[in-house]
């Protein structure tokens, strides 16, 4: 359905009422062709290229979040970061960004402020490589890098892929954050150990925006899937269509019509026990590692989440199956088609947790029913999630 050869998008729109950005582009050609740029942006050298924008934005998180006292609603806070990072790198945007949550309220004006601004943009050239600087050739000319020749495209299409780029950008990142957050501030022997990973490769001095190490923080990574897989941001993912014109295509045993509109659900399959277990609806991100061969299971079954584990019982350790499916955990979607921003995403979410964990101890307001959060997670495309009361207390 997904994959190379899948199905096309389906028929959404998506953040103008006129033409399509990239994510709801149906005809495969077409969104190939213009997904091109996009590709390079997200390539690992222009990731590189991005990491004093997202240092920047990090550390202006972390003396933001130095200067607040008492509790705080976290999440708040990320929005904040999140929008900050993303209009840094589509800077013809800037004025709007306080809009975002109401961004399709004002997309007129905002389009209409986009087409000035870009012009001058253009005329200006790049200042410094962030993802305008791939979508747009103009700067790729003025630079004499790789595509001189290529045409411009037009502004239309610029402005669409700027929205797309904020919205996409900003709002699935901050929800996987606080998300995060959640999970780490009611489950401290998880946070305990994530904090003596991040104080292992980034102690008090070391720069926890320096991107050298994350590839190696195995339990960072467990703890960003482990709540990705709890709280997709996405949680009914992506639209997908088979074509009118087809006689219908085989899905597995399945054979679905021409014209049949589909959606691959993460949130649901994400907690289906055929997936994931045990603990299939517990925040257990060891499961990650046991998947890679990096811990045993016993030993990992020692931090089941409370009260889901007589892990006094040696026999119950022993009848315990566990299942992972790494092809059932889709929170950028898959194939051609998918979240093309995902290494920047996992980069900025790396980037704050080490910079706030190096920094802070996490604690949540006494007393605060942490059924809440599941209440309060809600979908709408992209999800509201209630406010998450902490404290944070510096650590040196
Ligand atoms: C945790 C954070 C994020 C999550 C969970 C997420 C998830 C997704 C999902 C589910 C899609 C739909 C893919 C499909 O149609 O199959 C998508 C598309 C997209 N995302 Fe993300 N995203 C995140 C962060 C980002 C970031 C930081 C950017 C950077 C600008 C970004 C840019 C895009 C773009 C441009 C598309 C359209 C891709 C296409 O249609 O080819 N995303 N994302």
């Amino acid at each position: 359905m997904f994959g190379p050869g899948g199905l096309p998008k389906g028929p959404r729109r998506i953040l103008t009422a006129t033409d399509l950005p990239l994510v709801g582009i149906m005809d495969p050609e077409v969104h190939a062709e213009r997904r091109k740029p996009w590709n390079r942006a997200f390539k690992a050298a222009a990731l590189k290229e991005y990491e004093p924008l997202i240092a920047t934005r990090a550390s202006q998180l972390i003396r933001v979040l130095a200067n607040q006292h008492g509790e705080i609603d976290i999440g708040r806070f990320f929005n904040y970061f999140t929008a900050a990072t993303a209009l840094s790198h589509v800077p013809y945007l800037g004025p709007y960004g306080g809009r975002i949550p109401a961004i399709a309220a004002t997309v007129d004006r905002l389009l209409s402020y986009c087409r000035d601004f870009t012009m001058r943009r253009i005329e200006r050239g790049s200042e410094h490589k962030d993802i305008f600087h791939y979508l747009t050739p103009f700067d790729i000319q003025q630079n004499n890098d790789d595509q001189p020749d290529k045409p411009s495209p037009p502004i239309k299409q610029l402005l669409d892929d700027g929205v797309l780029a904020i919205v996409a950008g900003s709002d699935t990142t901050s929800s996987a954050l606080t998300s995060l957050a959640f999970c780490l501030a009611t489950h401290p022997a998880a946070l305990r150990r994530l904090q003596a990973e991040v104080d292992r490769f980034y102690p008090p001095g070391a720069d926890p925006c320096d991107a050298r190490h994350y590839r190696d923080m195995h339990y960072l990574t467990a703890v960003i899937n482990e709540t990705l897989r709890l709280y997709p941001p996405v949680p009914s993912g992506m639209h997908r269509r088979v074509p009118h014109s087809s006689h219908g295509v085989m899905l597995g045993p399945f054979f679905v019509p021409g014209g049949t509109s589909m959606f691959l659900h993460p949130y649901s399959m994400h907690r289906d026990a055929r997936y994931f277990s045990p603990f299939t609806d517990g925040f257990w991100p060891e499961r990650w590692l046991v998947a890679e061969g990096g811990l045993p299971l016993d030993d990992a079954l020692k931090d089941a989440p409370d009260g889901t584990m007589d892990t006094a019982s040696p026999a119950k350790v022993n009848h315990v199956t566990f299942t992972h499916n790494d092809a059932a955990f889709v929170p950028f979607s898959h194939g051609p088609g998918n979240c093309v921003g995902k290494q920047l995403a996992m980069q900025e979410m790396r980037a704050v947790v080490c910079s706030l964990l190096q920094k802070f101890d996490l604690q949540l307001r006494e007393g605060w029913d942490v059924q809440e959060y599941d209440k309060g997670f809600k979908d709408y495309f992209v999800t509201t999630r209630p406010e998450v009361p902490v404290v944070l207390r510096a650590r040196f």
